[in-house]
């Protein structure tokens, strides 16, 4: 989406200049990944309008691979109007019914584009967005784990896009087809009925996940990793305190930039997961989702200094 970010820390009802930005869980991962070196590729749907080519133009000059969105000029780009907060979370405001991204179906996908995937990330946003989407994502999560992918998921419960239910519903059967989930501690009490981290690492497992990861805000995020009921590793991860939070929206894609990087390198789930709070914690610090994503060289320094 393209986000429209209030200058002013007014109600939107006063603001008068925003500043125009991109948003989007699955695209702030790829752009974060593709800024440490890793190869990428995010698949969606944009109009055939001036925020879709900024978007595309934009996340391609990332380093991401965009070969496979498709540009659809009968439905326009979705966008997303973000409030400017000096404490708290920010308020949202959707303008994505009806979007491009909602009508991709899955013809999007080709088996091929697959091939070498080491990793396909989801979302529980996407599917929220029409049943099509539930569709093509299903379909997806088929042929990566036909070629032997590993699928992460990030809930990312959005309660304006859907109800508790649907949402329970839909993410429970996402999570039981991923090998590692990351929901954040209210996002588990939504799921499982508690956040308590004992009962969401069993549950979790039980469901057929290996990696487990628990966000805990600014505290710091739990992990298991087990194999055929083994545990290979399991703990707790302090977050990194920053001085000043800007904007906290962003940071758990941030985390997931970490972790999957980390993965990818063949570190171990307890080093993704500090890279996760590293990365989530330099997010917090500006006020657009991706600004403070690093590049390696930044990441290095910031871990370095910690
Ligand atoms: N105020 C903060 N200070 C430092 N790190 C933070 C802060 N907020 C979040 N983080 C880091 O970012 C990660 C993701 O943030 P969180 O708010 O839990 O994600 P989500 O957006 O998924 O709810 C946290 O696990 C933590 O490591
Ligand atoms: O709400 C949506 O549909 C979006 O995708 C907008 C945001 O860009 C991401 O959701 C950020 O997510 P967090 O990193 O978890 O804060």
């Amino acid at each position: 989406m393209v986000m429209m970010v209030a200058d002013q820390s007014d109600s939107l009802q006063f603001v008068t200049s925003y500043s125009r930005k991109i948003a989007g869980a699955e695209s702030n991962v790829a752009i974060g990944l593709a800024r440490l070196g890793h190869d990428v590729g995010w698949i969606s749907a944009i109009g055939d309008d001036p925020f879709g080519t900024y978007i595309r133009n934009t996340i391609r000059g990332e380093g991401v691979d965009t070969s496979r969105v498709r540009i659809m000029p009968e439905h326009p780009t979705g966008m997303l109007v973000k409030e400017r907060n000096e404490i708290g979370d920010p308020k949202v405001f959707y303008y994505r019914r009806g979007s491009a991204a909602s009508h991709i179906t899955p013809d999007i996908l080709d088996d091929n584009y697959f091939a070498e995937t080491k990793i396909l990330h989801i979302t529980g946003i996407f599917p929220a967005l029409s049943p099509t989407c539930l569709e093509t994502l299903l379909a997806a999560i088929r042929i990566a784990r036909k070629q032997g992918a590993l699928v992460t998921f990030d809930p990312n419960i959005r309660l304006k896009l859907w109800n508790k239910e649907q949402a329970k519903e839909t993410l429970l059967k996402l999570a039981a087809l991923s090998d590692l989930i990351m929901p954040g501690r209210k996002e588990a009490e939504i799921l499982l009925g508690t956040g308590e981290w004992e009962a969401v690492k069993e549950c979790f497992h039980k469901a057929g996940n290996r990696y487990i990861v628990m966000k805990d805000g600014p505290d710091g995020s739990y992990y298991s990793h087990q194999e055929d009921d083994q545990v290979v590793e399991e703990g707790y991860a302090k977050g990194f305190p920053v001085r000043r939070v800007v904007d906290t929206v962003g940071a758990g894609d941030g985390f997931a930039v970490g972790v999957l990087s980390a993965l990818l390198e063949g570190h171990s789930l307890q080093q993704a997961v500090v890279r996760g709070n590293a990365i989530g914690s330099l997010a917090v610090t500006v006020q657009g989702d991706v600004e403070g994503y690093p590049t390696r060289r930044q990441l290095e320094e910031y871990l370095d200094e910690a």
